[in-house]
């Protein structure tokens, strides 16, 4: 099996070293390609891939092609694919917001997945969420958990309703928990701490959390509750937060990230044209 990966940018590389390294796949199996001459220079510096500079030579021989380049390169990319691509092949799209629809009518072909990762991804603990097109078989949804389960670990869902929603709570996700890690830092050196300590400080309370977390069944309340105590310090953080309303203010980023995956599918929508 060959599989082609299309823009070796942060997700399309992070995805390639991680088969790489997997050894699902030969060596020589595993192929890239970049539109930007910079990039392609620094994939030929990688030995673990074949790096290509024209579709022509790449798209028909792969099995399975992911899809990495950004939302607005999507039609462009659709466009030079749809002569070169065939019968039997498997695309698999990260790209945020494009519609297994669009792919189809882009693409020309129907064995469509959808997938949406998350940086995470780039040390082995990503999660991918996807559901696929119905024409895509059990055992070649089983070939694609497999791929993507080299970042870390994959749901499959029911509806693209259901990915565009996991992209405001997983696939943007990482970045609010560097939002808090940014304003703890600041509240860190507002109280005189050097960047150094700043950093070891929330570093280590956030790695800390995250293992207690794993470590159990319980939920965060109740590892809450374990660190609060009565009239303490921690219930007057508690407090403060819930007088501002920040669980609702977290939730509704949430919501902004997730309708922005839907309003992106309605703009890309469009390359069915
Ligand atoms: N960065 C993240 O945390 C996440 C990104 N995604 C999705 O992953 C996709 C890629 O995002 P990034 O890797 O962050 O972007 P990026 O900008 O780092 O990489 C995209 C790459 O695609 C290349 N490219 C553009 N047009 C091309 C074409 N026609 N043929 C070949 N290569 C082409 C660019 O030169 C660039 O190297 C996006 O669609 C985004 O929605 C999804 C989840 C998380
Ligand atoms: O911000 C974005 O659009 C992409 C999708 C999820 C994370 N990054």
């Amino acid at each position: 099996m060959k599989v082609l990966v299309i823009g070796g940018g942060n997700m399309g590389l992070t995805y390639a070293e991680a088969i790489a390294k997997s050894r699902f796949l030969k060596d020589r199996d595993l192929l890239i390609l970049d539109a930007s001459k910079e990039k392609t220079e620094e994939l030929r510096k990688k030995s673990h891939f074949a790096v290509y500079e024209s579709l022509n030579d790449c798209v028909p021989i792969a099995d399975v092609i992911f899809i990495a380049v950004k939302p607005y390169h999507a039609q462009a990319l659709m466009e030079d694919l749809k002569p070169l691509v065939s019968e039997g092949q498997i695309f698999i799209s990260l790209m945020a917001g494009v519609t297994i629809q669009a792919l189809k009518n882009g693409l020309g072909r129907n064995k469509v997945v959808r997938a949406m990762p998350n940086l995470p991804a780039q040390v082995g603990k990503g999660l991918t969420s996807f559901t696929a097109s119905d024409e895509v078989s059990r055992l070649e949804l089983s070939t694609v958990e497999n791929l993507l389960d080299t970042t870390g670990r994959s749901v499959r869902l029911d509806t693209e309703n259901d990915v565009d929603a996991s992209t405001g709570i997983s696939g943007s996700g990482p970045a609010y928990i560097f939002y808090f890690m940014q304003s703890m830092l600041e509240a860190a050196r507002k109280m005189g701490f050097s960047e150094h300590d700043s950093k070891v400080l929330v570093e280590q309370t956030f790695a800390g959390a995250v293992e207690l977390f794993a470590s159990s069944d319980l939920d965060p309340e109740a590892w809450m509750n374990r660190v609060a105590s009565k009239g303490g310090t921690t219930r007057a953080a508690l407090d403060s937060m819930e007088d501002n309303n920040v669980k609702a203010l977290i939730q509704e980023a949430a919501y902004a990230a997730f309708n922005r995956a839907v309003e992106l599918g309605k703009e890309y929508s469009d390359s069915d044209a």
